[in-house]
């Protein structure tokens, strides 16, 4: 297939030549037909303007880099005498250079009019190009025909960026050093991490004090769990760490009266362990004014221990048995040990992504402490045997049925459960003060067993680069020691010159001047990606942290203390000059750059003055009449009333709070969309686990609660006037995005269920409105012919109410809009759930009744069956991605396998409702 073309102006315009197929996909910028003539075998050289050449001179670096990987000739001139990394260079397309360049393109070679490639990156002011050719090992002293070097290049079209670089390397003589840095080497760039999570008081600091511990000092260290015995704080008669029956039944103290100093924040340090050598502990105060923060330092690693800790003297609470009801597990269980586990599990749990392949995951072990205050009796080898911590850590397992019991290594464990953190369950049952004993082996056994196996994933990760920037960091964090982040402000210098010049841009250049003058882009982001990972730095959005432990410490263990929040503005508002004189630490403006990175204020921009909102310090006290009855607007008939309110999962309590002002965060966000101010003003008023947003007509409200089983809930309920039955629908409905967008983004993991609340006792403000259970409402919409015609039973007031009337506003029209939840398609349902059936499909079941006969009553092929099973990853969650049936189709097969488990949850989490198409309010 040939075409014949004029040539445009930058070949020779009066030329007509003929092109061939592949020339022509590559000039034209269309990367399958490229890819189609290449695998249908046409000759990739062509030339003299080789379809390579042509692809660069049009900029079209991916067409480029296929043909350079399918081994299009790169040694070639074209008809003006230009080599393809001459073009490159000259239009500054960093990927094709580097991949020439990694080929062992030549860079030495002058075009016809003598033109170097360093010329020609130079003359375009390309300076990633620069360094590009110079780590490649080009000549910088090399001249072109005129006699001129590259860096007079530079000045002569105003690039001094460039031949400053140039200059820097003529004159340190380092250019091979810096190349050298910059190449991997065979060692691994591993550092792993151990977390500790608990209550107060379980023994995080100890422990960690302990693992720190050289021989010689951990004889004192038993001793000085003697003297601490005597003043145990969460020894029952002087701790609150246990559930509080009477007033809030499921719910937690986290606060510990013990007379020993609490960790504040996030304690961050690195240990040297003897024989795995340096880990980086981190250490979570049990304080519960610290949780909001802590989802910036749960990432998922493989590279990870996460330790729950938990305290073996923490005895059964008073009212057992209401609680043994609530959890559903046997009698004689210590409830509060195995309350505080399931909560740091949640916890966890919820903050990791539930759509990452296991590998990422790290593994999560319980520690049960003050074993030495228990009964428990010792074996020969020193092991402490607790039934207690076993039987806690027994019926955890059974409360958590999806985590796996990863004891059979992690290796089974990735095979039956994906997407699974690896829950050892066998505990550790330790004397957090004494080191050398048989339960510090045991832990050190698990971090040593996690560094072998991510060993391998990890060589040839190492830098020269990497070695020097550690290095270095010591000395920046001294610079630094004020305020150790790079904000733009500290550099008024560089300021001036580029306005948008970003922390991270900061942190470049300080790097490049200080370590290495070569590096690109690509190797800074991937450097601090290392060093984040690592515990070094800390970076967040645009910021770089250089102290983590002052970041963890100083910072938000200062700014979210008991004793700050108390003395905070009620308001959480401060403006800089406010922010400053509460915390002078260090310069306010940084500071609060840093906060607004990490989410913890807003900035509002106020008739001209700007001030920052602080969710977090918000305690003003509901204030009576916000939801008026008598409001003449929302009193006539025909006034519409809808509401909702957001569950986490049976068996899971007090994770909303520390989401909350987030959602508060992102609602303030929200007020200064354009969309949200369409309809005229939007007003946003805050107070302590409550917000009131109203536009000029419509008034919704949203609070954290409390339910008389004690579990947290986020209620959002809506009111507008007769008439405003659509905007009401489409308002609540973007109210609602916002806040399950800030909840999945603190929470990934976390699964939500929507209750839907009674419009009826709403409309007559009954104070506590009846809602829906979820699985009701979806076996109530499978059951009906049309889910126009479904009525719920409220069983409070003992009338109906149908869903049109719900979650329509009772407008019918809407319904042309909105594809209902059962209607939806399996791909549809959330990733926490996804990994839940996963937890209960995966694994064999005695009557046969796991993925493979549901895939069966899906109605798959026995080949495409046969297909899904793999060694590699879970069946269910294949299962789940090819399976094209509807949610509702789903629930039934599952009911029909009488497994109603997983039916629950499909039934608990599925969406309501989906809008067809976004409509302009
Ligand atoms: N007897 C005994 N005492 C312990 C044990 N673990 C911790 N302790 C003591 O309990 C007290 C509190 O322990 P910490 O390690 O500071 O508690 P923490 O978990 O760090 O608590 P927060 O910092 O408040 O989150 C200290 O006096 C410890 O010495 C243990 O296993 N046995």
């Amino acid at each position: 297939m040939c075409a014949c073309l004029s040539r445009d102006s930058s070949y020779s315009p009066t030329e007509t030549i003929t092109l061939t197929a592949l020339q022509l996909a590559a000039r034209k910028g269309s990367i399958e037909q490229t890819r189609y003539l290449i695998e249908s075998g046409a000759d990739l050289d062509v030339g003299p303007d080789t379809a390579l050449h042509i692809a660069l001179r049009k900029g079209h670096s991916s067409i480029a880099l296929l043909l350079l990987q399918c081994g299009a000739d790169f040694d070639t001139r074209d008809s003006h005498g230009d080599y393809p990394i001459h073009i490159a260079c000259a239009l500054g397309l960093l990927d094709v250079v580097q991949t020439l360049c990694a080929l062992g393109c030549s860079v030495e070679v002058p075009t016809a009019k003598g033109l170097y490639p360093l010329h020609l990156a130079t003359k375009n002011g390309h300076i990633h190009i620069v360094r590009c050719l110079c780590s490649a090992g080009c000549n910088i002293d090399v001249k072109n025909t005129d006699n001129i070097r590259a860096d007079i290049t530079a000045l002569k079209y105003g690039y001094n960026e460039i031949a400053d670089l140039l200059d820097r390397l003529r004159v340190t003589g380092q250019r091979d050093i810096y190349a050298r840095q910059l190449v991997p080497t065979s060692k691994p760039a591993l550092r792993i991490s151990l977390r500790l999570l608990g209550h107060c008081g379980v023994g995080k600091t100890a422990l960690v004090k302990s693992l720190n511990a050289g021989l010689f000092s951990s004889f004192f260290r038993r001793s000085s769990s003697l003297q601490s015995n005597k003043s145990r704080p969460s020894s029952p008669n002087n701790t609150q760490i246990e559930m509080d029956v009477t007033s809030r039944q499921n719910s937690l103290t986290f606060e510990s009266t013990g007379n020993y100093q609490s960790t504040s924040g996030i304690h961050m340090q690195n240990i040297d362990v003897s024989n795995i050598g340096e880990v980086s502990v981190w250490e979570f105060s049990g304080q519960e004014n610290y949780f909001p923060s802590y989802h910036h330092f749960l990432w998922p690693s493989p590279y990870t221990l996460t330790a729950i800790l938990f305290n073996l003297e923490d005895s059964p609470a008073v009212q057992i048995q209401q609680i043994c009801f609530w959890l559903n597990f046997v009698e004689d269980s210590p409830a509060v040990q195995i309350q505080q586990i399931c909560f740091w599990l949640n916890f966890v749990m919820a903050r990791q992504p539930a759509d990452l392949p296991t590998s990422e995951y790290g593994r999560i072990i319980l520690v049960a402490t003050h074993v030495d205050s228990t009964r428990a009796a010792k074996t020969q080898q020193g092991e402490w045997l607790s039934p207690d911590a076993q039987k806690t850590a027994e019926t955890v397992k059974k409360i958590l049925p999806h985590t796996p019991d990863a004891q059979k290594t992690a290796e089974t464990v990735k095979k039956i459960l994906p997407h699974t953190p690896n829950l050892v369950v066998n505990p550790i049952i330790m004397d957090c003060n004494v080191p050398a004993s048989f339960a510090f082996k045991q832990l050190k056994s698990i971090l040593s067993s996690i560094k072998q196996d991510c060993i391998q994933q990890t060589i040839g990760t190492w830098t020269g680069l990497l070695e020097a920037t550690l290095a270095w960091l010591a000395t920046l964090q001294k610079d630094f020691e004020q305020l150790p982040v790079l904000a733009r402000d500290l550099f008024a210098e560089l300021l001036r010159t580029n306005i948008n010049l970003l922390a991270r841009d900061l942190f470049a250049e300080l790097l490049r001047t200080n370590i290495n003058l070569l590096a690109s882009d690509d190797h800074i982001h991937e450097l601090l990606q290392q060093l984040h990972s690592m515990g070094e730095v800390f970076c967040v959005q645009d910021l770089v942290v250089i102290s983590v432990q002052w970041l963890g410490t100083q910072l938000i263990g200062e700014l979210l203390s008991n004793q700050f929040i108390l003395q905070a503005r009620v308001t959480g508002v401060y403006t800089t000059e406010d922010f400053q004189a509460s915390f002078n630490q260090c310069d306010a403006a940084a500071v609060l750059e840093l906060l607004k990175s990490l989410e913890l204020c807003v900035e509002c921009h106020i008739d001209g003055e700007i001030e920052y909102e602080f969710p977090v310090y918000n305690h003003i006290e509901t204030l009576s009449g916000l939801w008026d009855s008598g409001d003449p607007r929302y009193r006539t008939t025909g006034a519409c009333y809808g509401g909702i309110a957001l569950h986490t999962p049976p068996r899971t309590c007090h994770l909303f709070s520390s989401v909350f002002p987030y959602i508060q965060a992102d609602l303030r966000r929200s007020t200064f969309d354009y969309y949200w101010n369409g309809d005229g003003d939007t007003d946003l008023y805050q107070w302590y686990h409550g917000s009131k947003l109203c536009t000029t007509t419509l008034e919704t409200l949203i609070t954290l609660n409390e339910g008389n089983d004690g579990s947290e809930y986020i209620e959002i309920k809506i009111r507008g006037p007769r008439l405003a039955s659509r905007y009401c629908f489409y308002f609540f409905h973007e109210v609602q995005n916002v806040i399950t967008t800030a909840i999945n983004r603190i929470c990934p993991g976390l699964l939500i269920e929507r209750h839907i609340l009674s419009s009826h006792q709403l409309r007559v403000h009954h104070l506590d409105p009846y809602s829906y259970d979820p699985q009701i409402v979806m076996s109530a919409m499978l059951d009906a012919e049309s889910t126009l015609d479904v009525t719920l039973y409220n069983q409070e007031v003992e009338r109906q109410e149908s869903l049109v009337q719900l979650v329509l506003f009772d407008d019918l029209e809407i319904a042309n809009n909105i594809e209902w939840g059962c209607a939806l398609k399996v791909s549809d349902l959330c990733a926490p759930a996804k990994l839940k059936m996963c937890g209960l499909l995966d694994p064999p079941e005695p009557h046969g009744r796991d993925w493979c006969l549901l895939a069966l009553k899906l109605g798959l092929s026995q080949e495409r069956i046969a297909a899904l099973d793999s060694q590699h990853s879970s069946h269910t969650m294949r299962l789940l991605t090819i399976a094209d049936c509807s949610i509702g189709n789903l629930i039934t097969s599952l009911l029909e396998l009488d497994r109603g488990d997983v039916a629950e949850i499909v039934s608990r989490s599925a969406p309501i409702l989906r809008l067809i198409e976004p409509v302009e309010v």
